[in-house]
C-alpha cells in the first residue's frame, strides 16, 4: 500500500470536503450511490487486508445515512468475499439509499445481529453530517467498543469525534477517510489514518485548493505520521536505508556491521556529508573535527570497521558480537520510531516479552530508550508526533523507565537521556510526557 506524508496544513475541513462532494455530485454525473460503492469497496478491502482469516467475526454498525450505506456495501462485498459479517442497527433505516443497500447486504449473506465480542468492529454510524450530543444507543454501543479488544475500524470519521476536544467517541485503530484527509483526524494520533479514493477527478481537487493524492496505485493510501528528523540525521539516515528491510533472519550483528563499514568507505570516497557526521560524533582520534578535516584524512578498512562499530555502541571492532541481529526487536524499533502505534501494538501483544528485551548494539537500550533520541544509533535518533502514545504504550505492557543502559561512560535511565536530548526538545509538535 502506497504511503504518503501529508502536513495537515495540505488537508481539508470537514466542511470544504462535503462541498467538494456536493460539487462532484452537481457537476460531474458522479451520484452518491456511485462514490458510496467505491467507499464501501475500499472499506472492504482494508477490513480484509487487516484480518486474513475469514473465520473472524466481523461486526458493521450502520447509521441511517450515507455513511451506514458505505459501510453496507462493505458488508456485501465481505460477505460476498466469504467473510461473517453481522450488522448492528442501532436504529431504523428508513433512507431509500441506505434502505436499498441493506435489502443488498442481507441477500449477499450479512446477518442482523448485534453480536458480543466480534474480532472486528467497523464503526459506519455516522459520518460527517452527525450531530453531537449521541443517543444513548450509540454512546453506550462505543463504551462497548473502546471497552473491547477487537479491532476497531472507522468509516471516514469516528462516530462522536466532531471536533479535536470530543472526548466521548469510537477510539479507531484505522479511519478510513473519504477523497481527502480532514484536519481534524490529525488529532487522533493513536490511528492509522488512510484515505479511499471515491473517484472524484483531479479538477475537482485543484477547483478547492485540495492535495491530489496518488491513488493510481491500490485506491488507497496511508497517511505516515509526522517524524521530526534533526538535520545531522536525515543524511545519516539515507547512507542506512534498506540495510535491515529485507527482513533477514540470518544476518549476523558482525556482518550487518561490516556492511555499514562498507557504506562508510563508499561515502568517505564521495565526500558524503553523512560520513562525516558519523565520524564527527563517534570516531574517537577526529571527533570534533570540521568535515573538511575530516575528508583530508586517509582511512583504512579498519577504521571504517571501528567507526561502524562506534556508531553502534561497541567502542571497539573485537568487541561486535557474531550472533544473529533479533529482526523482530529490530522491527519493533523501525515501528516505534515510525509512529506507528497499531503495528506496534500488535506486536507487543503477540510477543510482550520486547519491551523488556535489550538491543543487541552497544548501547544496549530497550525500545523506551529509543523514544529518548539519545544514545541509540544516530540514524534512530528521530522523534514521532506520537511519541507520547508511544511511551504510554510501551509502559502499558510493563517498560520499565528506571532501567539504567550503559552509554557516555556511565548508566543513565530513559528520563536522563530524554531530558539531556536535544531532539524531542527541538521537534516542532509539543510531547506530553506528564502522566509518566
Ligand atoms: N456525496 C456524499 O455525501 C458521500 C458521502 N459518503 C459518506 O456519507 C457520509 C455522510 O453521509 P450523510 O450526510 O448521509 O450523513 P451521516 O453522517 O451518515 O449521518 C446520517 C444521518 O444520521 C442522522 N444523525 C445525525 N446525527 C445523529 C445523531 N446524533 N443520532 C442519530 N442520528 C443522527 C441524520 O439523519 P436524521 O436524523 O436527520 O434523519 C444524518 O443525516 C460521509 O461521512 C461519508 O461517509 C460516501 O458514502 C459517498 C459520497
Ligand atoms: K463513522
Amino acid at each position: 500500500m502506497k504511503e504518503v506524508f501529508i502536513p495537515k496544513s495540505d488537508a481539508l475541513e470537514v466542511e470544504q470536503f462535503r462541498d467538494i462532494d456536493y460539487y462532484a455530485v452537481e457537476n460531474y454525473g458522479l451520484p452518491i450511490e456511485l462514490m458510496m460503492e467505491n467507499a464501501g469497496l475500499q472499506l472492504a478491502n482494508l477490513v480484509a487486508q487487516s484480518v486474513e482469516n475469514k473465520s473472524r467475526s466481523i461486526l458493521i454498525g450502520i447509521g441511517n445515512g450515507n455513511n451506514g450505506g458505505g459501510g453496507l456495501v462493505a458488508a456485501r462485498r465481505l460477505s460476498a468475499w466469504g467473510y461473517r459479517v453481522y450488522l448492528d442497527l442501532f436504529k431504523e433505516i428508513n433512507k431509500d439509499l441506505p434502505k436499498l443497500q441493506l435489502e443488498r447486504a442481507l441477500k449477499f449473506g450479512a446477518i442482523m445481529e448485534k453480536i458480543e465480542d466480534p474480532d472486528v468492529w467497523v464503526d459506519a454510524y455516522l459520518g460527517f453530517s452527525q450531530r453531537l450530543p449521541l443517543p444513548a444507543e450509540l454512546t453506550e454501543r462505543i463504551s462497548e467498543a473502546n471497552n473491547g479488544q477487537c479491532l476497531k475500524i472507522s468509516l471516514d470519521l469516528p462516530t462522536g469525534y466532531t471536533n479535536e476536544d470530543s472526548e466521548h467517541y469510537f477510539q479507531a485503530d484505522k479511519v478510513l477517510t473519504l477523497a481527502a484527509p480532514k484536519k481534524i483526524l490529525y488529532g487522533l494520533s493513536r490511528a492509522d489514518i488512510y484515505v479511499a479514493d471515491l473517484g472524484i477527478p483531479g479538477a475537482i481537487y485543484e477547483k478547492f485548493n485540495a492535495k491530489i493524492l496518488p491513488f493510481q496505485d491500490g485506491n488507497i493510501i496511508k497517511l505516515k505520521k509526522e517524524i521530526y528528523m534533526p538535520d545531522g540525521v536525515t543524511s545519516v539516515i539515507e547512507l542506512h536505508r534498506g540495510m535491515l528491510s529485507k527482513g533477514e533472519s540470518s544476518v549476523t550483528i558482525l556482518e550487518f556491521i561490516k556492511e555499514y563499514a562498507d557504506r562508510l568507505k563508499a561515502g568517505f570516497e564521495a565526500k558524503n556529508k553523512a560520513v562525516a557526521i558519523d565520524i564527527l560524533n563517534y570516531y574517537k582520534p577526529l571527533m570534533g573535527r570540521t568535515q573538511e578535516e575530516i575528508f583530508k584524512e586517509s582511512l583504512e578498512d579498519s577504521d571504517f570497521l571501528i567507526i561502524a562499530a562506534n556508531v553502534h555502541g561497541y567502542d571497539s571492532s573485537d568487541k561486535i558480537p557474531t550472533e544473529l541481529i533479533d529482526i523482530k526487536f529490530e522491527k519493533a524499533v523501525d515501528l516505534l520510531l515510525a509512529g506507528e502505534y497499531y503495528d506496534l501494538k500488535v506486536m507487543l501483544e503477540e510477543s510482550p516479552h520486547l519491551v523488556h528485551q535489550h538491543s543487541q548494539f552497544g548501547h544496549k537500550g530497550q525500545l523506551i530508550h529509543y523514544c529518548a533520541s539519545n544514545a541509540v544509533e544516530i540514524y534512530r535518533q528521530v522523534v514521532p508526533v506520537n511519541l507520547s502514545d508511544i511511551i504510554a504504550l510501551l509502559i502499558s505492557y510493563g517498560a520499565d523507565p528506571t532501567v539504567k543502559i550503559p552509554v557516555y561512560g556511565g548508566q543513565f535511565d530513559f528520563m536522563a537521556l530524554y531530558e539531556s536530548s536535544a531532539h524531542p526538545h527541538e521537534a516542532p509538535f509539543d510531547i506530553d510526557l506528564s502522566n509518566l
